[in-house]
């Protein structure tokens, strides 16, 4: 069944804090919730479908669920595909509620990464024995696998396409632009791209300022049936098109490694909302590195396959200037990465844009379509891509 037109976010919320040594992450969750129900104009018992993903603690939704006091929840999903799992979760509430299995529903994502210094999934140490995931015994020898991954996706970027450092820090350099105008954002300083280039390494190719930041907090979002959102004072944002696909070393369909599971998920949100990318006004991408942002551009056809490079060094990711505003929130690259799954800022800064609350310096003049777009896991190896297509309702 398509979700096209049949449901609508009409809640967003992003915690303020970047930094949160006094919070546990359940209430985290809690603050978040009740943050989007207010912006929403709703109460936690208007809430009868719940949705979150890995990093809720205890049992999941069902835990978070208790906590919160969730008394009317007829529907729970824990999809976990990492960074992309708050992505898809719009389209599987949507789904839900176009099926009638709920009509109100509380997405909430929460973690205190930078409290438990704590990245990537329980991998263990190199050597380890590990209950972790189940490609870890045969990655963690080569030491951290995250940044590695994703270090080898941008050699091999280099080597195909002849990307360069200098063109991947233009994305860096795009969003600092938009951060400084955040007041939460975790980095203001706007940087060029001598400071990306000359900053330590980190995985080579990849920089200290080629990588998203690590923070503490969350966000929340509240999808509503057509017949709710009707019924609220909110501008409405309709969920148009959603896509979703892993891409993995046996499910992943012989892509290579400057490939992501965007060149699936793309096509199906696309298609669901009959719209291409020539008419997407802003676009929230997800940046756990630079390398993510670029590759992901090509997958979903703002530019062609090999020509990242120079997409982003024309300048188009930045607001007022280029033809892609991209991240108006500074990303995760300056902004915010709660938990390693930080999908969900993507879809709250889309949320502003199409409503026209973003900062005024960065707000995308007659934004009326936006798409957001994650990743999760290894971008190289296994992770999940979902897309999400949404249309602002006069
Ligand atoms: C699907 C997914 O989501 S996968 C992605 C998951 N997320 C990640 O992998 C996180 C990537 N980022 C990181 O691991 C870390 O930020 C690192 C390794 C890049 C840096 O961490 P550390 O070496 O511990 O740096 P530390 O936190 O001590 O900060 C040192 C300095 O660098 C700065 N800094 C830290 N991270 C960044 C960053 N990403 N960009 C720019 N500056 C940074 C800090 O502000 C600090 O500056 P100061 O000395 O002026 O105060």
């Amino acid at each position: 069944m398509s979700i096209k037109g049949k449901a609508y976010i009409m809640g967003a919320y992003e915690h303020p804090l970047r930094d949160a040594p006094d919070k546990s992450t359940p209430q985290l969750h809690a603050e978040c919730a009740k943050g989007a129900l207010e912006d929403a104009g709703l109460t936690k018992d208007d809430i009868d479908g719940y949705f979150c993903a890995g990093d809720a603690p205890g049992f999941g939704a069902m835990s978070m669920v208790d906590y919160m006091g969730l008394r009317n929840v007829r529907h729970m999903d824990s999809t976990e595909t990492g960074g992309s799992s708050y992505l898809l979760h719009v389209g599987h509430a949507a789904q839900a509620i176009a099926e009638g299995k709920c009509s109100v529903a509380l997405v909430t994502l929460a973690g205190r990464p930078r409290q438990n210094k704590f990245f990537g999934g329980g991998a263990g140490k190199p050597g380890q024995l590990t209950d972790g995931p189940p490609e870890a015994g045969y990655e963690n020898i080569y030491g951290g696998s995250t940044h590695n991954t994703y270090g080898m996706c941008a050699m091999r970027h280099m080597y195909e396409y002849g990307t360069t450092s200098e063109q991947l820090a233009w994305i860096k350099v795009a969003a600092s632009h938009h951060a400084q105008y955040n007041e939460h954002a975790f980095l203001k300083d706007v940087v060029t791209v001598e400071q990306v280039v000359n900053s330590r390494m980190i995985s080579d190719p990849l920089h200290l300022l080629d990588c998203c930041v690590v923070t503490d907090g969350g966000g929340a979002l509240i999808v509503t049936s057509p017949e709710v959102a009707k019924s609220l004072n909110r501008p409405k944002v309709k969920v148009m098109g959603a896509g979703e696909a892993p891409k993995g070393p046996m499910g992943g369909r012989g892509l290579d490694l400057t490939h992501s599971g965007a060149v699936w998920s793309g096509p199906i949100a696309f298609g669901e909302a009959g719209v291409k990318p020539s008419d997407i006004k802003y676009a929230s991408i997800y940046d756990s590195f630079t390398i993510t942002v670029l590759m992901q551009l090509e997958d979903l056809g703002f530019c062609e396959k090999g020509q990242g490079g120079k997409f982003v060094a024309d300048g188009n990711l930045i607001s007022g200037v280029g033809k892609l505003p991209f991240n108006t929130d500074g990303g995760g690259l300056c902004n915010n990465h709660p938990t390693n799954r930080g999908g969900i800022t993507k879809v709250i800064e889309a949320v502003r844009q199409l409503r026209g609350e973003a900062h005024p310096k960065v707000q995308v003049p007659n934004c009326d379509i936006a798409l957001a777009h994650g990743t999760g896991g290894s971008l190289g190896t296994r992770h999940g891509a979902a897309t999400l297509i949404m249309e602002r309702e006069a």
